[in-house]
């Protein structure tokens, strides 16, 4: 099953309402049945003990192919987990909500604070999601303005999130996803910024992306990698400018997927 990356609307740790919109950068994950049950990473054995456990699904070969850097804020974690948990449900016929349990079987891995059910659906949907994480549920899904997303991707994130502090920002996070309900774009660009300097991130980048016609810079989700989003033909000039400071996919916002 393939699935997508993200960039952040609304990062959810502060106020557990996050909001995610799909970008084409992809994860697909395919599965075969196995003799011997082989050790993975430890987001992919904590969602096959789950099936193994609960539905006594067997021993599974789990191939990942993703272009999505890892602890980036890309959603690398969604987008592996939703396309693994999809996967599964197809080949055995299993009726589960692929968001919903990608959210809890993350939280039991420990690869997220809130279960990021926000970058969950956006992963699996595509799509704009709108959730509230602290109850798995799913308020929305928007299909997106037409962009292109210019991202300079980072993977590899070492700075410490400190989860208490964020939370102390919890008003303003709130408003935030009231105002991307209206407004996906001005939600990104707010977030992005404000992401950027509580977590101590550098600016510099956003500030160049921005004079250079951006419609929305910043950080996506915890970071690094910086996200530009513009209209599609008028990505010239912030990729010749994001550039110098490394190597830049430029990518396009993904419309709502049914998956029925
Ligand atoms: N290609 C991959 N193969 C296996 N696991 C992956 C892969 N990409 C991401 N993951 C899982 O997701 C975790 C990273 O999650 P997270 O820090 O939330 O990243 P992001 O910010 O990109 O969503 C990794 O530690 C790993 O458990
Ligand atoms: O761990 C989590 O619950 C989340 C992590 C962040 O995303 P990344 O994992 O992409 O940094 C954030 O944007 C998202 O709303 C929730």
């Amino acid at each position: 099953m393939q699935t997508y990356a993200g960039i952040s609307v609304v990062n959810a740790l502060p106020s557990w309402y996050g909001s995610s919109m799909a970008v084409n950068l992809t994860v697909s994950v395919s599965i075969k049945e196995a003799e011997k049950c082989k050790k993975n990473d430890i987001l992919i054995d904590t969602i096959l003990n789950f099936f193994h456990e609960k539905y006594g699904i067997p021993c599974l070969d789990i191939n990942v192919e993703s272009q999505i850097p890892e602890k980036s804020g890309l959603k690398s974690s969604s987008a592996v987990s939703t396309a693994l948990i999809g996967e599964i449900s197809k080949k055995f016929g299993i009726e589960i909500d692929v968001p919903k349990y990608s959210a809890i079987l993350s939280l039991k891995a420990g690869v997220s604070y809130t279960g990021a059910l926000d970058d969950a659906t956006s992963s699996y949907y595509g799509g704009v999601s709108f959730t509230y994480n602290k109850e798995f549920k799913i308020i929305d899904i928007k299909d997106p303005p037409e962009l292109s997303a210019i991202i300079l991707p980072r993977g590899g994130r070492n700075i410490k999130i400190d989860l208490q502090y964020l939370k102390k920002y919890r008003l303003i996070f709130e408003e935030i996803f009231r105002v991307s309900r209206q407004n996906i774009v001005l939600g990104m660009k707010l977030n992005g910024i404000l992401v950027a300097n509580i977590l101590g991130y550098d600016i510099n980048e956003i500030e160049v992306a921005l004079k250079k016609g951006a419609l929305a810079a910043g950080i996506t989700g915890n970071g690094p990698s910086i996200f530009a989003v513009t209209k599609i033909g008028e990505e010239g000039p912030i990729v010749d400018a994001l550039s110098k400071f490394g190597n830049v996919i430029v990518t396009r916002s993904v419309g709502y997927v049914s998956r029925d």
